[in-house]
């Protein structure tokens, strides 16, 4: 293997308890909110194809009129403790909110930029209230950090001259700063989740990315940060030039999902999701597919099938209110969660598996079996490891008589249920006596 000075410094899972309580609440809310909101994918009555927070690059839109929306931002309908109860009412064991974006507005008053909420008419501290009001639900929150920073004189894409490396050398003491400040005034938060980290400038640094994550890991022990924030000394990102993956999650699945084990290679990871194909901040015309809410409980549970959590996107208005459809998914997901939820949280891959009716998830001897699509012969084919027995089958509470067909080998009746939604079925196993281990098998 090639020597490195900045790749991976552990192989592995983390097996804390701070990883153990990411990886068990498995379903997140991602908040994308900031100027772009204002805009809402259209300006001068043309709209934007591109992702909301993106428009500032809209060729259409001039960067000038883009920079002045945040004297716009007065967010009067904004009133975190709700959008923490609908977090709380989806099912959400962790939100991660956007803090400062690619555009480099930042939603809490930082001392190291006027740039910032501070300098708009709303004036006050979007971040710290949120916090508190998803903490007060038990929900976790993450800071979303863009390093990408299009309003900073001193970010750069690429450096080219004696200038840029100078610029960038402040560039990087900034970004130190305004994590450090996160950090200080938001000391409850669980982590970070960072983004815009492909750009030469930052790609080619891999020392300090590395001296940045052990430096704040010092300074918040326990932090959880992904693989995206990370390269090492020769480029490598997410996984280091030994093919070692960086970070405590791999954090490159970002509106796709793994398809099976293999491509997740036993590895913690996260999934992050967009109601519509590809907007994050708030978009006024969404084009294209939508996601209906049994769309997405497969993608939660495909995700808890192989291991992973599942991040759902939300970009609410300028004003601070949600749109429609995303208040209705929060509602339709989370009554599915109050059902339901027990095949999700704390499970994790059953190692029996892709079954044509759906997915199976584990927690412990419980396996959940989670249909979404019934046979015509009203039997759902079951195989158990030869060391593991079925104890006893239910669904919603009610025992089901699975028929045995062959070795290990059982038909469970689908009987009467639901056909309009997915539903779960309950297999207690046990393992026999002896059985060694896992007896489920372990994702290679
Ligand atoms: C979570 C999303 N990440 C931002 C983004 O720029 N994604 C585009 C992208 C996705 C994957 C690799 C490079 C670039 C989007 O604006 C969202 O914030």
């Amino acid at each position: 293997s090639i020597p490195l000075q900045h790749g991976a410094h552990r192989s592995g899972n983390r097996t804390d308890a701070d990883m153990a309580r990411w990886r068990s609440l498995r379903f997140g809310q991602f908040v994308h909110w900031g100027l772009y909101a204002i805009a809402g994918g259209e300006w001068n009555g043309k709209i934007y194809n591109g992702a909301a927070e993106w428009i500032r690059s809209w060729k259409e839109m001039p960067t000038a009129v883009y920079d002045q929306l945040y004297k716009q931002f007065n967010p009067v309908n904004y009133h975190p403790e709700q959008w923490a109860q609908q977090a709380k009412d989806m099912g959400a064991g962790y939100m991660i909110i956007t803090t400062k974006h690619h555009d480099g507005f930042c939603l809490w008053p930082s001392k190291y930029t006027r740039y910032t909420v501070a300098a708009s008419p709303y004036k006050k501290d979007i971040i710290g209230p949120m916090v508190e009001a998803y903490n007060k639900k038990g929900i976790d929150v993450y800071l979303y950090f863009s390093i990408i920073d299009w309003n900073h004189p001193d970010w750069r894409t690429s450096l080219k001259t004696p200038a840029d490396s100078a610029a960038y050398k402040r560039f990087k003491v900034f970004v130190k700063n305004q994590l450090t400040e996160l950090l200080v005034k938001y000391p409850t938060v669980k982590g970070f989740w960072f983004d815009g980290t492909w750009d030469d400038s930052w790609k080619n640094d891999g020392a300090f990315s590395d001296e940045l994550e052990q430096y704040l890991q010092k300074l918040h022990p326990g932090l959880i940060i992904g693989s995206r924030l990370r390269a090492d000394e020769r480029g490598a990102r997410h996984f280091d030039s030994n093919n070692h993956l960086m970070g405590d999650y791999e954090q490159g699945w970002e509106r796709k999902l793994p398809e099976q084990p293999a491509d997740v290679h036993g590895n913690d990871w996260e999934g992050v999701m967009t109601i519509p194909e590809n907007q994050w901040g708030y978009h006024a015309h969404w084009l294209g597919h939508i996601k209906s809410s049994n769309e997405l409980i497969e993608m939660l549970v495909k995700s808890t099938s192989l291991g992973g959590n599942f991040v759902l996107n939300f970009g609410p208005k300028a004003d601070g209110t949600f749109r429609s459809e995303e208040v209705q998914r929060m509602q339709e997901i989370g009554n599915w969660m109050k059902v339901n939820g027990s095949a999700v949280y704390g499970a994790s891959e059953a190692g029996l598996g892709k079954p044509d009716w759906g997915y199976y998830t584990r927690r412990g001897d419980s396996v959940f079996m989670v249909v979404f699509n019934v046979p015509v012969s009203g039997n759902l084919r079951v195989k158990l490891p030869a060391k593991t027995t079925l104890a006893e089958a239910s669904a919603s509470g009610q025992p089901v008589t699975p028929e045995l067909i062959g070795k290990n080998e059982y038909f469970i009746p689908v009987g009467n249920a639901p056909r309009h939604a997915p539903f779960v079925i309950l297999l207690q196993t046990s393992r026999a006596a002896g059985a060694e281990g896992g007896h489920f098998e372990k994702a290679k």
